[in-house]
């Protein structure tokens, strides 16, 4: 600290500047002193003229440092020298382009002072570039060069490139706390007198300290970079704008600088910098409601139904922010946008939905209806828990409770029916395309309740795998546009086929050339054959599926008396008209084997949803654009709880393991994915290979045998119905016996499927369904010769073919079992989907549109192509 003392002694007052610093010698030298004392004689009342004194000191001067005029300075006049430094900023005038001047007009005194203050600073350093600052561990002259760099940079020009303020921000971020003492001293540095010498109006001290001062404001931008959302940043960023308020005051030079700081902030982070802003907004309006503005659909996780139209509003149709390319690409040829506003944000490599090769994969199905049997009346008491609980959705079993879903209207008529009527429903199916028909004897104890609905349909908000599809975009496009969608925006182009409670067509959105399966149904005619619970349970289970073998429904709306879906379309027909298309008419093993793989986890992942399919069959496999399958038709299927249950290898014992499996799994008596051999198996499971040591002695101590870990398995295994509902020559054996059921009839089912396309027949048909019921019950499994069939294949079936439903394949751990089993050795379960089907569809003759004419009163609703007229098939 530098204070003046002033003593008196005897006549004469002495004015001497101290100064309390640390030893100098250190920096300077010590090799040469040179004391300066200003003494002011005030003897005999007279003063002397400064003047003189000066003289005098001058002439000590030259004496002493003669013989360097350069040479180091004295510590006190280098004192004094660094005072006057301090005082007063360091002009760096065009008067002096190099060295050290003396202008003419300036006196001896001040002439000295320049002197001095300019060896010393350039003595001090030279000093300094060469001393450590073990603070930070970086040496000074390393500080300097930043600092100076910094200079440069803020003091040449404010308009500096980005990269350029980059370098500086995170150079100045680095610099050590303790800097701000010597300011200017670094002042000094001669590059950076030369430096700043580029413009007579910049200060060299204030750039720096502005420098310094920015530096807080960058550490502060640097942090809001890190944690965008901390409220510290929040307040730092306030500071930081006071900061570089004051900063104005400064110089012209130090506002540059803190831009320039700011503008490399900036330049590094722009995209991080935007947070914080959107955040303080939200912070001030916090509490206060935004103002209305247009629903941003890309971003709900919910349902909504605009105009009777039920649609999810996750789809990433128009999110808020614009689309890239990359969010929407095409997958599909089945949709294509027409118009250039929405082509435009989507993307152009669409490829056209309107194949050109007419082909007719899909509209072969068979136009014979069949009747089917009036199966025998089984009770109508479902053993279901009253009171189900699917994942959070319960399902309401009140008897009375009336169900008055909003989409289930037509022109704002709400259809309100009452469950009991649902529960009196037993009615077998009446109509089918094929040649096997459901048998719908659908037992309704359950009615579900609009909150199940709810969230169900929440629960569905979301479908990553289809996010990407141009279909949502359409859908959502029309909505936006219109306020809601119905049967006027579809050109009906042929129909697809004809079920039990409604009729499928193909169906094109007008505008986007996107093509789309619209199921049909009568509302009036669904009540009064009571069929209403089945379609409601179809839609429900649509609007619940997120998987690639399974429909995505894109959208349901009434009009007038109409309930429709819209559903994927898959141009490939079903795998029954797939399969009679084969050479044997039936499938090569590795095709059944993709087949049914795929189907295989369409139902476990159903069953984790708490869905008993039920209706498994070829006709109900549909064929996709890309071959690969899709799984149809949910009206019969069975909804009921699933509780994730740890199942001990133990407890299925190792006698029923070998009576379900051969081969290398069987011989281990073990169905644990640990204890089965096949590589790919290990491969595929996830376990922890590595044991502990003491889950190694544990090991050993019961003699070396692999304890299979628990399993958790997550299917409905415990769910029973007593509903008579599937297909005859498909029916479990616990179904037509009416022991009531659970998941394992979809094992059997199962297997008689990869019967039938493997052998190209079902192994239990007899001359007529109730022969064919009969031998389900009693006939035991037997396989054709021809065509050959492996012995895992067989294997397989025979232990899906099991009676007793309790020692089926599948009963006890689900789909899992059957996974493992070795049929379907080496095949890579999580990337089947990307795996190559058997066949791919030919293109699809999309037919010629057809016209709604009419409905004939008191009958189901269908409609015929007949030139460009319709004609409602009456049934
Ligand atoms: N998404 C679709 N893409 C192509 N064709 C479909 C699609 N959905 C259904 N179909 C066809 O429409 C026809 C009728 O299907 P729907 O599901 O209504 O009845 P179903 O399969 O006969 O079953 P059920 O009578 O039990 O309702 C089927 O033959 C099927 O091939």
């Amino acid at each position: 600290m530098n204070h003046l003392e002033m003593g008196s002694s005897g006549g004469t007052s002495e004015i001497v500047e101290s100064v309390e610093e640390p030893n100098l010698d250190n920096y300077y030298g010590g090799s040469k002193t040179l004391r300066i004392k200003l003494k002011t004689n005030v003897q005999d009342g007279k003063c002397h003229d400064v003047e003189d004194d000066l003289g005098k000191l001058l002439r000590t001067i030259d004496l002493r440092t003669s013989s360097g005029a350069l040479g180091p300075m004295s510590k006190p006049g280098l004192d004094l020298l660094q005072k006057n430094a301090l005082k007063k900023p360091i002009k760096v005038g065009a008067s002096r382009p190099s060295g050290i001047g003396i202008s003419e007009s300036v006196t001896l005194k001040q002439a000295l002072r320049r002197l001095c203050i300019s060896q010393a600073s350039e003595m001090a350093a030279m000093k300094r570039l060469s001393k450590p600052i073990s603070l930070s561990g970086t040496s000074e002259a390393g500080t300097i060069k930043k600092l100076y760099a910094s200079v440069v940079v803020q003091s040449s020009d404010s308009s500096l490139p980005i990269n350029g303020g980059q370098r500086n921000l995170v150079e100045i971020s680095i610099m050590p706390e303790k800097v701000t003492g010597i300011p200017s001293k670094k002042a000094t540095v001669p590059g950076q007198v030369q430096n700043s010498e580029s413009s007579d109006n910049n200060v060299v001290s204030s750039p720096l300290s502005s420098v310094l001062n920015s530096r807080k404001v960058t550490k502060i931008r640097i942090q809001d970079v890190i944690n965008p959302t901390s409220e510290d940043s929040f307040e730092s960023q306030s500071a930081a704008v006071e900061t570089e308020k004051k900063g104005k005051s400064i110089s012209k030079a130090s506002i540059s600088s803190s831009q320039a700081v700011a503008a490399s902030s900036k330049g590094m982070v722009s995209q991080h910098l935007t947070k914080p802003v959107h955040r303080n907004k939200a912070i001030r309006k916090k509490g206060k409601p935004e103002p209305a503005s247009a629903p941003d659909v890309s971003t709900k996780h919910s349902e909504v139904n605009i105009g009777g139209v039920t649609v999810p509003t996750t789809k990433p149709c128009c999110p808020k922010e614009p689309v890239t390319p990359a969010c929407i690409t095409p997958t599909t040829k089945l949709c294509r946008l027409k118009e250039p506003s929405t082509a435009a944000c989507i993307t152009a490599t669409t490829k056209s939905c309107r194949p050109k090769e007419p082909t007719t994969p899909a509209c072969t199905m068979p136009t014979t209806k069949t009747r089917r049997p009036k199966a025998p009346a089984t009770p109508a008491t479902s053993t279901l828990n009253s009171a189900a609980v699917i994942g959070k959705e319960r399902i309401d079993t009140g008897a009375n409770k009336t169900l008055s879903s909003p989409n289930i209207h037509g022109s704002g008529r709400a259809i309100g029916v009452k469950s009991s009527e649902f529960s009196r429903s037993r009615e077998k199916g009446e109509c089918s395309h094929s040649s096997k028909s459901s048998i719908g004897d659908y037992s309704s104890s359950t009615s579900i309740s609009e909150e199940s609905h709810q969230s169900g349909a929440s629960s569905k908000g979301c479908r990553p795998h289809m996010s990407k599809d141009l279909r949502w975009v359409a859908i959502h496009q029309i909505l936006i546009q219109q306020g809601s969608l119905g049967l006027r925006n579809f050109r009906l182009l042929k129909r697809l086929g004809c079920g039990d409670i409604g009729t499928v067509y193909l169906a094109e959105l007008a505008g986007f050339e996107c093509l789309f399966a619209l199921k049909i149904m009568d509302v009036e005619f669904l009540v009064s054959r009571k069929k209403m619970l089945r379609a409601q349970t179809e839609r429900e289970i649509l609007q619940m599926l997120d998987h690639p073998f399974l429909p995505t429904l894109y959208a349901h709306f009434t009009t007038e008396n109409l309930s429709c879906l819209v559903m994927e379309f898959c141009p490939g027909g079903d795998l029954h008209v797939l399969r009679q298309r084969q050479p044997c008419r039936s499938f090569t093993e590795p095709a059944a084997r993709f087949y049914v793989a795929e189907v295989l986890l369409a139902l476990e992942y159903l069953h984790m949803l708490g869905v008993i399919y039920r209706d498994l069959k070829p006709e109900n496999i549909l064929v996709r654009e890309d071959g690969h399958i899709m799984l149809s038709d949910f009206d019969l299927s069975l909804r009921c709880s699933v509780s994730p249950t740890l199942v001990r290898s133990s407890s299925l014992g190792t006698q029923e393991s070998a009576k379900k499996l051969s081969g290398p799994c069987a011989e281990n008596s073990c169905i644990d994915p640990l204890c089965l051999r096949p590589s790919w198996v290990q491969v595929s499971c996830f376990t922890p290979r590595l044991l502990s040591s003491t889950q190694e002695k544990t090991r050993k101590e019961i003699g070396g045998q692999v304890r299979p870990l628990p399993q958790l398995v997550v299917e409905p295994t415990d769910a029973r119905s007593n509903s008579f509902v599937g297909t005859h020559e498909y029916l479990a054996p616990e179904i037509i016996r009416g022991d009531g059921h659970g998941s394992a009839v979809d094992w059997w089912t199962f297997g008689i499927l990869l019967y039938e396309l493997l052998f190209g027949r079902t192994p239990f048909r007899g001359p007529g369904n109730e022969e064919t019921l009969a031998n389900v019950v009693s006939q035991s499994l037997k396989f054709p010769e021809n065509p050959s069939v492996s012995f895992h294949a067989k294997d397989l079936i025979r232990g899906l073919l099991v009676k007793e439903p309790e020692n089926r394949l599948g009963s006890v751990k689900g789909a899992a079992e059957i996974k493992q089993h070795t049929f379907f050795d080496g095949l890579n379960w999580a990337l089947i989907r990307c795996a190559a089907p058997p066949e791919t569809p030919r293109t699809h003759d999309i037919g010629t549109p057809l016209m709604l004419r009419k409905k004939k009163e008191g009958k189901c609703l269908d409609f015929r192509a007949n030139g460009e007229d319709v004609e409602f098939e009456l049934f």
